[in-house]
């Protein structure tokens, strides 16, 4: 009965789930992020095709995170996904130092976009047990991430295989589009 009852209640009020699109460039570590804070586990990927949704629960906060194609020929169309997104995330494969600037045009593109006007921006410098992986602080400098004037934005440093920091940045949006404190 108690189940039946907390079962008809939850399809009247249905908990609020926060919307969070993951985009970065071909093999930043994007559904190795997702996996990783849906499972808690690595998972073995091949280069992503179209997208990937899980559900990820953190501190009674439900997100429905959008992994999507990193590839070039797939970045036109990550703008399909954005209507209703709470929170952008972007990846960064910390040693590929060749294309932060093709990431920062991407970024810049995505930030006009009009259905992400109230989104939060968290970048996740993944890749951080590699060594060559650039610090947080320099890919803040070649993303421009300073110049961001009406996005809230943060970046993180991680490793998705180790779990490393990704509950840090998660943590982080939790509470800017909550607006509680979550910690
Ligand atoms: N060393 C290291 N390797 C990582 C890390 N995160 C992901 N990788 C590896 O990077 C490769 C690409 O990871 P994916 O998660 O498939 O990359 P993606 O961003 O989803 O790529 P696309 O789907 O093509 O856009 C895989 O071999 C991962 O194991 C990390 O933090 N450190
Ligand atoms: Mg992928």
């Amino acid at each position: 009965m108690g189940a039946l009852l907390s079962r008809f209640w939850f399809v009247l009020f249905p908990a609020k789930e926060y919307k969070i699109v993951v985009v970065g460039l071909d093999n930043a570590g994007k559904t190795t992020t997702l996996y990783k804070l849906h499972l808690g586990d690595v998972v073995n990927t091949s280069p992503t095709i179209g997208s990937n949704v899980e559900e990820v629960v953190y501190k009674n906060i439900r997100f429905e995170v959008w992994d999507l194609g990193g590839q070039e020929r797939l970045r036109t169309s990550w703008a399909t996904y954005y209507q209703g997104t709470h929170a952008v995330i972007v990846v960064i494969d910390s040693t590929d130092r060749a294309r932060i600037s093709i990431m920062k045009d991407e970024l810049f593109r995505l930030l006009q976009h009009g259905d992400l006007e109230h989104t939060v921006v968290l970048v996740f410098a993944n890749k951080q047990d590699l060594k060559d992986a650039m610090s947080p602080a320099e890919i803040t400098e070649a993303l421009s991430l300073h110049s961001i004037k009406n996005h809230d934005w943060h970046i993180q440093a991680c490793c998705a295989l180790t779990g490393e920091g990704l509950y840090d940045g998660l943590g982080w949006i939790a509470q800017r589009v909550t607006g509680k404190q979550t910690t």
